[in-house]
Parts: structure tokens; C-alpha cells; sequence
């Protein structure tokens, strides 16, 4: 017996009679009817009365499509009969009949998606049997945010911090974004970067319950079955990673789990996507990390990587399954994939699939609008900048192209032309024409005319670049030499230090401002401390693509965009950089401060949208008039529900 559960309030949904929560069977009748049987339990825990009828499946499709409509934060579950999955000739076999159950009493305590802890008030503690299971005061949520972040202010080692975050999402879904909402600033660098990292390091030691869909090779043949296991089914992002490369801190396997966890949080707070829309999944292909292959506690797959056509069939079953399940409007965003995959898994599906990489693709666009806000303190256009980079991976690569894409936009100027104002040095050096043959193929059109360079330093001295961007992986690799030399070429050095987490940023915000004796204009992808220099505070920018994702998600879900274009990322970059006030370029600001960056996304979805339908990729018709104030509206909102 498969059973999955999506609980629902159906007082809404056109079955009269009812107060919710309540359990509502289907039971299969021969043939194309099911019985359908609701509980009431505020009458009588016993009876089953309120609604007891056959109807046509396709009735009861509709009945669970208008739950979906009245509530989209509500889940709903389903419960398949004993059904083959080889028998069934058609999806509609695969999910009908259902039964759908809601908790109430002591199991609505326990259900994240309902549990409301001491604010269910006198009426819903009489009605839903939660008399005597909580003790008698009533507080609201409010409060008990307020009671939260005094707890979680106490602890002093972050990863505690993390581990009460997420034990609150297991606990009580509503609480836990409206923690995260309302204290972004403060708690995005605990379920997201720098903590994030050090929970994937650990994950299988501090693994408490498992969140997320794991697909390994055990489960090759199957995927559909086990994208059947999920709870919910009307599912909009899917953040997924195979663990290859975790932030900067390499091959984590299995225990990368933690970072779609982590996105799709930042979805639901900051994006406003509800979250029992967003999918993390993790492929479990092995792992080429020794240390947690003899690690114990190590959850995944015991194996070396597969890799070549074992890995690339994994991943096709994946990608069929997702849109065969989910249609295909359902976005997948990679994550955290090694340079390998990560290009060839974007060419391969980006045609056929709504597609996006957040490490080539989103940090991109979150660079190019940090740089354009840059460009009104140290003035000139794109075009008048030199840009260096370190590192010639996802992440380097394509904030390269989208910069050469947009100054080619701006100038005329044909792509080619404007690539050769962007230079990138890999571990080997320069990235110059006389390697073009050894070169992985992302790196190709980088590969221009110039004598080999092989360190940083005597890059930048070389190339003069205006700009220095840090997208290595590898930690204090902007020496006081490198930062020294940008100081001496530049009046106001554009310094971005990118790599995550903290340990692996290039340089710190402290280093980079003594260094450049407080001219640098400085961003990274985890956050710094505000820094005093010279009686001066400096405020650094967080350049990282969360300013991003969430915002473009909602906009291509919202619009029901098909694709992803190049051209929503300028967009969406282009709205990010438009939010920054003159208040925040006072204050040496080039992002805005997070603590608006629900505003920031819904500007971004409207921008990103308007994109998806002028291009003709929008599906959702007629398109919205105000797009800013639809993408709003869209927004899940994570205030308790009354379930009376
Ligand atoms: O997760 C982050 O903070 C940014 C990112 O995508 C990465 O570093 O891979
Ligand atoms: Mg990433």
C-alpha cells in the first residue's frame, strides 16, 4: 500500500457541512467511481456521514483541484490502493482513487503544515480535540517569534543555531517562515551561507530526521515511484544537487542535501513560494570524498562517483520523471554541481525543460547588478571597464557572459568584441589562446591572444583590470599583494570576493578595505561584518545570488514560463540593481539590505515575467496588469490560518 499524505481544509471547497480539519476517504469502486466517505470529528469522531457517494473520477479530480485553488499553502493527501504501477496503463490510474486525511488532536500537534503550538485558541483547542494536550494559555504568533529568537539568540555556535531552525521547520512550517521573514537579516546566515556549509559537512552526524527526496542508484528504474513517495504533488521549484560541489567546500555526496534544504527556504521567505510547492532532492551518484566514505555516520551511497553514461541515464530518468509527474512547468534549478555536469546538464535540458543553474545563471545576474549599482560610484559604463577574475568555473564563466552579453546589448558592439574586456586565470594562469587546446570547453571563449600570465598578481598588473572578481573556491586568494596592486591601478577598485562559505572567500571585507586603505568597493557571497577603518564604517555588500533566485523563480511560476532566457536574468539583474536607493549609495551600499528583499523579489518576478511574456514563453493568460502587485498577491503569506 502506497499512502501518501497531503492534508487539507475542504470548508472552502464546496462540501457543505464541514469545519476542518476533517478526513475525507475515497475507496475505488468498479469501475470508474470511487465512494467517497468524510469524517467530521468536531460531531463525532466515529461517524462518517457527511458525504457518502460514488462519483466519476473525474469529479473527484475536480474536487481536489478546487481544494488547490481555495487554499494553495493547503497539502492534501492522497492514498493509492494496492495498484501496480507496471499494470497501470495511464497516470490517472496511478493517483486515483485517494484518500485524503487530515489530523486533528494530538496528531495535528505533530503535523509542521497545521500545528499552531500554544496559538490554536479556545474554539479550534475544543473543535480539533486538542483539549488537555496543551497547557491553558493562548499566545499569538507574535509571541512566539519574539520567544524564538530569544532562544536562538542564546545559542552561541551557529551550527546550534541551525539545528533549532531546522527542528523549528519539522515542528511548526508557519513559525518557521515567519522566524526567517521577519529576522532575515540575522537568520539567512544560519539556514543558508556560512552555516549551511559546516551542517553539510556534518549532515550525517547531526541528521535527525530526513528532509528532502534522496534518489540513488538503488533507486535507477524507479524514480517516478519515488517522486510518487513525496507528499505533495502540485509541485512548482525543484532545487536539486548531486553533492559534487558544495559551496567551495568540494564533494559532500549525500550530505549536499542540506543546500537545496537551504534554497528552497529561501524561495518560500524570501520569494514567497509556498512551500509545499518546493521539491529538494538530492542524487546520490557516490562520492569521491575518502573522508566521508569511511565516516560512519556518512548517510549516503558507499561508493566511488558514477559517472559517464551511468550517471547521465540517473539523471535523463530524473529529468523524464520530474516533467511526466509535475508537467512542465515545474522549474528545476541545479545546484552545486561540478563544472563537468553542471554545463552539460544546462545544455542538455534547457531546451526541453524549465531550467536554470543558480551557480552559473543566478550568480551571475546578482554580479552584473551589483556592478551596474557600482558603476554610479566609480562611474563610466560596462564597456569602459576592464575585468579580471579568478577562477574559470560555473560561477566565473557565467557572470563573464552575461557581462559581455549585456555589454554587447548596450554598445553594439558584436559578443566576441566584448568578451576581450573580460580575462579569467584558472589554476594554471591566464586563460590565453596558447592553451585553447587543453582547455575544458566553458573556457574556450575565453582563451584570448596574450603571453601566459601564471599568477594573479602579475595578472592584475598586467591587464589593469577596474574590476576584480574572486569566483575560485579557494579561500585568502586575494593577497594584500593582489589587493595592493588593485589599489595602485584604481581609484575606487571594484573588489568582489565570491566564494562560499566564509573560509573560502578571497579576501575578507576587513582585508580588502586596510588594503586598499578604504577605496575598495566591496562585495562577497557570504556576509562580512560592517568594518571600521580610519574612523570610517564600512558596510560590505552581500553579492550573493539570493538576491536572485527566489525573485525569478516566482516571476517564471507566476507567469508559467516554459523557459528560461538569457534575457530574464538581465531582468531580473536589472530590477535587483534598480532597488538600490540613493540612501543605500550614501552608505557605500551597491545591493540593497535584505530586510526588503521581499519587495526586491516581488520587482524582480514582475520584471522577469514581463520578460516571459514578451518573449512569448508565458503561459498564464490573460497576462496580469500590474505585475508588481500580482506577484505580491502571489506571495505566501506564512501568518496562522483560522481553522474555524
Ligand atoms: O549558496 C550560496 O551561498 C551561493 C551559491 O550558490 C554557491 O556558493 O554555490
Ligand atoms: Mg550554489
Amino acid at each position: 500500500m502506497i499512502s501518501l499524505h497531503r492534508s487539507c481544509f475542504l470548508n472552502n471547497a464546496g462540501i457543505s457541512g464541514s469545519s476542518s480539519p476533517f478526513s475525507y476517504k475515497l475507496k475505488k469502486l468498479p469501475p470508474a467511481s470511487v465512494k467517497v466517505t468524510a469524517l467530521a470529528p468536531n460531531k463525532d469522531r466515529n461517524s462518517s456521514v457527511l458525504i457518502e457517494n460514488s462519483h466519476p473520477l473525474e469529479e473527484i479530480k475536480d474536487v481536489t483541484s478546487s481544494i488547490a485553488d481555495v487554499d494553495p499553502n493547503s497539502t492534501v493527501s492522497f492514498e493509492e490502493p494496492e495498484v501496480s504501477y507496471d499494470d497501470a496503463a495511464s497516470d490517472d490510474q496511478l493517483v486515483t482513487p485517494w484518500s485524503l486525511s487530515v489530523a486533528s488532536g494530538y496528531a495535528l500537534l505533530r503535523d509542521p503544515h497545521h500545528n499552531k503550538g500554544l496559538a490554536f485558541n479556545e474554539k479550534e483547542r475544543d473543535a480539533h480535540y486538542l483539549r488537555g494536550l496543551l497547557p491553558p494559555t493562548v499566545i499569538s504568533q507574535d509571541l512566539q517569534v519574539k520567544k524564538l529568537m530569544h532562544s536562538i539568540r542564546k545559542y552561541q555556535v551557529p551550527l546550534q543555531k541551525y539545528m533549532a531552525m531546522m527542528d523549528l521547520q519539522e515542528l511548526n512550517e508557519r513559525l518557521f517562515y515567519k522566524l526567517l521573514i521577519n529576522n532575515v537579516e540575522e537568520l539567512l546566515p544560519v539556514v543558508y551561507t556560512p552555516t549551511v556549509g559546516e551542517a553539510c559537512q556534518k549532515y550525517g552526524s547531526i541528521f535527525r530526521r530526513p528532509q528532502g527526496l534522496f534518489i540513488s542508484l538503488k533507486e535507477k528504474g524507479k524514480i517516478r515511484e519515488v517522486l510518487r513517495n513525496w507528499p505533495q504533488r502540485n509541485i512548482q521549484v525543484i532545487v536539486v544537487t548531486d553533492g559534487e560541489r558544495i559551496l567551495g567546500l568540494g564533494d559532500l555526496g549525500c550530505q549536499g542535501m542540506g543546500i537545496p534544504i537551504g534554497k528552497l527556504s529561501l524561495y518560500t521567505a524570501l520569494g514567497g513560494v509556498c512551500p509545499s510547492a518546493c521539491l529538494p532532492v538530492t542524487i546520490d551518484v557516490g562520492t569521491n570524498n575518502e573522508k566521508l566514505l569511511n565516516d560512519e555516520f556518512y548517510i549516503g551511497l558507499r561508493q566511488r562517483r558514477a559517472t559517464g553514461q551511468e550517471y547521465a541515464e540517473l539523471m535523463h530518468e530524473f529529468m523524464t520523471a520530474v516533467k511526466q509527474t509535475y508537467g512542465e512547468k515545474v522549474l528545476i534549478q541545479f545546484e552545486d554541481f561540478a563544472n563537468h555536469n553542471a554545463f552539460d546538464l544546462l545544455a542538455k535540458y534547457s531546451t526541453t525543460h524549465l531550467v536554470f543553474n543558480d551557480d552559473i545563471q543566478g550568480t551571475a545576474s546578482v554580479v552584473l547588478a551589483g556592478l551596474v549599482a557600482a558603476l554610479k560610484v566609480v562611474g563610466g559604463t560596462l564597456a569602459d571597464h576592464r575585468f579580471l577574475f579568478l577562477g574559470a568555473g560555473e560561477a566565473g564563466t557565467g557572470i563573464a557572459e552575461l557581462i559581455a552579453l549585456e555589454i554587447s546589448k548596450q554598445t553594439n558592439m558584436p559578443l566576441q568584441e566584448a568578451r576581450k574586456k573580460i580575462s579569467l586565470v584558472d589554476s594554471k594562469g591566464l586563460i590565453v589562446k596558447s592553451r585553447m587546446e587543453s582547455l575544458q570547453h566553458f573556457k574556450k571563449p575565453w582563451a584570448h591572444d596574450h603571453e601566459p600570465i601564471k599568477n594573479l598578481v602579475d595578472a592584475v598588473k598586467e591587464i589593469k583590470p577596474t574590476v576584480l572578481i574572486g569566483t575560485s573556491g579557494v579561500g585568502r586568494t586575494f593577497t594584500k599583494e593582489v589587493v595592493e596592486a588593485m589599489a595602485a591601478l584604481n581609484e575606487k577598485p571594484v573588489i568582489f570576493s565570491l566564494s562560499n562559505p566564509t573560509s573560502q572567500s578571497e579576501c575578507t571585507a576587513e582585508e580588502a578595505y586596510t588594503w586598499s586603505q578604504g577605496r575598495a568597493i566591496f562585495a562577497s557571497g557570504s556576509p562580512f561584518d560592517p568594518v571600521e577603518y580610519n574612523g570610517r564604517v564600512f558596510v560590505p555588500g552581500q553579492a550573493n545570488n539570493a538576491y536572485i533566485f527566489p525573485g525569478l523563480g516566482l516571476g517564471l511560476i507566476m507567469s508559467g514560463a516554459i523557459r528560461v532566457h538569457d534575457d530574464m536574468l538581465l531582468a531580473a539583474s536589472e530590477a535587483l540593481a534598480a532597488r538600490v536607493t540613493q540612501e543605500n549609495f550614501d552608505k557605500g551600499l551597491i545591493y540593497p539590505p535584505f530586510r526588503n528583499i521581499r519587495k526586491i523579489s516581488a520587482h524582480i518576478a514582475a520584471n522577469v515575467a514581463a520578460k516571459a511574456y514578451e518573449l512569448g514563453l508565458a503561459t498564464r493568460q490573460p497576462q496580469p496588469q500590474d505585475l508588481v502587485k500580482y506577484a505580491e498577491n502571489c506571495m505566501y503569506n506564512p501568518a496562522y490560518q483560522s481553522y474555524r
